[in-house]
């Protein structure tokens, strides 16, 4: 077998990867398992052939039975993020787990290629890691980080905090979006839910599905308002529907959100309705108002001025530089190049390496327990085909371990 074929193989970032070419067999007998199918007689020899393989690679490969669920931690739209222990190292992750079902009824199988991408090929201190991702009938799995320091809103209801306290937190935030850009990506999604504190303080980016590849200009065409209300731009408001373009200057303007709210304790154009934040959005230069009862100082305003501008006038646009020097970040704690080992504000106290104390009770119990999957669709509509691809391991894969071998 020529050398560039196997190189393919065992490529992680290739179609042709193994783990891809497995996904495909079991996607194909799971989708022709139907008995309206097997009344023919080419399907029902090849299911009937192919079941005993799926069946042993469902046993050869990573599945959810090779992780003990301790939690659920979190809760999103399509699924919801455990604590598990990985019976056999005993180690912790977070595992999140996306509803294939919910996906296909809302046509929105796509999101997550960038979730997995961005998590299992970052290799940044910045951005939460992916150890694995597999699938089974019924949900995606992603087994990443976790992040024991809990998300920034739950630091922030926690503790009341300082300007001292802001300029660490935002300036680990600008370095997480300066790996993400750097990487090609726009998160869109900016906000202190999708930034969560490690064991030792330190904060990394989490939850991708909003983010989108920028094109070789850095920008992105794409009309679907996607982000949190809150935090949205107004430049991604504006042009809802239409075919605009916009680039990172989206998250920049989401970053003086995230100021705001960690020194006001409230988000500056929230209302009590979704089309008054929206006019407020629209309307910035009138509606960003300054509580006069809480003071804060004018490197600090003006530092959210600069990100809660227009795009054309907005910090950032000219490059990460221009923020980094903003005479708002100059302290005597940290320089930009000690950040990630300075002391952080608040080193979370865990009595555990599964203690949760840092993430709300979830009260009902996991979805995985109650999901009763498809029913049974009347022909072959290929719902395993959008998922074909998705697993991942970041551990040598016994191919590549012999190869390995082979080649030292
Ligand atoms: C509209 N279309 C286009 C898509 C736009 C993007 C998108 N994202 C979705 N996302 C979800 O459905 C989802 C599921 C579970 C948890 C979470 C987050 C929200 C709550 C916590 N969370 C999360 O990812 N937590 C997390 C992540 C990593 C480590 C740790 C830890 N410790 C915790 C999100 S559904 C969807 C539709």
């Amino acid at each position: 077998m020529d050398e560039d074929i196997v190189e393919k193989l065992l490529d992680p970032r290739s179609p042709l990867n193994v783990e891809s070419l497995l996904d495909t067999v079991v996607a194909l007998v799971t989708d022709l398992k139907l008995p309206v199918l097997m009344r023919m007689k080419n399907i029902d020899l090849f299911v009937k052939r192919y079941q005993s393989v799926v069946d042993e690679l469902a046993k050869a490969r990573i599945s959810y039975k090779h992780f003990k669920q301790l939690k659920v931690i979190g809760r999103g739209a399509f699924g919801e993020v455990q604590l598990v222990r990985h019976v056999e190292t005993k180690k912790v992750y977070a595992m999140k787990l996306l509803c294939k079902e919910d996906m296909m009824k809302r046509s929105d199988s796509a999101f997550f290629w960038e979730e997995r991408n961005i998590m299992a090929h970052a290799d940044s201190e910045w951005i939460v890691k992916l150890h694995y991702a597999f699938q089974d009938e019924k949900f995606l799995y992603l087994v990443m980080d976790y992040m024991p320091g809990g998300d920034l809103v739950n630091l922030m209801q926690m503790y009341e905090t300082s300007e001292k306290w802001t300029r660490f937190y935002t300036a680990e935030l600008i370095e997480a979006l300066c790996a993400l850009h750097g990487m090609g990506y726009i998160h869109r999604d900016v906000k202190p839910d999708n930034m969560l504190v490690n064991r030792s303080g330190h904060i990394k980016l989490a939850d991708f599905g909003t983010c989108v590849r920028m094109n070789e200009n850095g920008v992105v065409r794409c009309s679907t308002a996607v982000g949190t209300p809150d935090y949205i731009s107004p430049e991604v408001l504006r042009n809802q529907g239409q075919d605009a373009e916009f680039g990172r200057e989206v998250d920049y303007w989401s970053v003086g959100v995230f100021i705001y709210e960690m020194l006001y304790g409230e988000t500056p154009f929230f209302k009590d309705s979704l089309a008054t934040t929206y006019a407020n959005i629209m309307d910035h230069e009138n509606s960003l108002k300054f509580p006069e009862d809480v003071v804060i100082s004018e490197n600090a305003k003006h530092l959210i001025r600069s990100f809660l501008s227009s795009v054309d006038k907005r910090l950032g646009r000219n490059g990460v530089q221009e923020i980094k020097a903003h005479p708002f970040f100059k302290n005597n704690d940290w320089t930009w190049e000690t950040l990630r080992n300075a002391t952080p504000p608040v080193i979370p106290e865990l009595r555990s390496d599964d203690d949760t104390s840092h993430f709300e009770v979830m009260t009902t119990e996991s979805r995985r327990e109650t999901t009763d999957g498809f029913q049974l669709p009347r022909t072959f509509n290929g719902n395993q085909l959008p998922f074909i691809g998705f697993t991942y391991s970041n551990e040598l894969s016994p191919i590549q371990k012999l190869k390995n071998g082979l080649m030292n």
